[in-house]
């Protein structure tokens, strides 16, 4: 079965009296492990489509599902489930809290669902193993490297374990060799633990990590192809 099911997605958006309709009718499926690359022109409706992947928008019309779930449907309670545990996001601008720690920006989730921190320790080490920043967990984000906040944002990604990770344009803000090493960690994410990615890029380097790209120009999916080469 696909992990994400979209079909005859549309939306629009009133910018004075007009209705701007940004995505036209896109239907694609997502199987679970795939890390799928959304590229495209500026403007192109791939932020709107992520944000709808994810349930933090809803659709003019059609339908976004999750595990056979239709977002729209469901109820609240069920969605805000399904973002806590379901999902994460990772932003270009990692969004970390600055006066807080490492593992504490990382704990935030759990601290904000009111869940006890210990229940949670051995996780927090484990997922500080993954980034590869025991020797940073004390420091607050303003002491690190973009490369480094970002992977203070995987992490807090993956407290709650979500089966899907949506990223928005993950290396937009790092130099080549951040961004290299941060996609490599993405490509563990998916790989070792089997987690489901889609990220938006602009980047044909950090594209080609996907393992297919699906190419959005003016609201409507183009191509969906398994290389880089064959998009670009
Ligand atoms: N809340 C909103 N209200 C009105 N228009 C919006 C809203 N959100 C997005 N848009 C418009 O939808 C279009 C697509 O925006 P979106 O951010 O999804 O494109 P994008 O492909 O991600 O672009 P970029 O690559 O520049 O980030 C743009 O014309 C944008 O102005």
């Amino acid at each position: 079965m696909s992990i994400i099911e979209v079909k005859n997605l549309i939306k629009s958006f009133k910018v004075g009296k007009e209705s701007v309709e940004v995505l036209k009718d896109i239907s694609f499926n997502v199987k679970e492990g795939e890390f799928i690359s959304i590229m495209g022109p500026s403007g192109g409706g791939k932020s709107t489509l992520l944000y709808l992947l994810g349930g933090l928008d809803k659709p003019t019309s059609g339908s976004v599902s999750i595990d056979g779930k239709d977002l729209s449907t469901i109820k609240k309670k069920e969605i805000s489930w399904m973002r806590r545990n379901k999902i994460g996001f990772v932003f270009q601008f990692y969004n970390l809290v600055p006066n807080l720690s490492v593992e504490d920006n990382i704990m935030l989730p759990i601290i904000l669902d009111g869940k006890k921190l210990k229940d949670y320790q051995k996780k927090l080490d484990d997922i500080i193993d993954i980034i590869g920043m025991q020797d940073k967990r004390k420091l607050t984000p303003r002491e690190l490297s973009g490369g480094q906040q970002q992977r203070v944002a995987i992490a807090r990604a993956l407290i709650f374990e979500p089966d899907i990770i949506f990223l928005d344009e993950p290396i937009g803000n790092l130099d080549s060799k951040a961004g290299t090493e941060i996609m490599k960690l993405f490509k563990k994410i998916n790989q070792e633990y089997g987690k489901t990615l889609i990220q938006v890029t602009h980047s044909v380097n950090a594209a080609k990590y996907g393992t297919s790209i699906i190419k959005l120009i003016d609201g409507e999916i183009v191509d969906r192809e398994k290389s880089i080469e064959q998009v670009v």
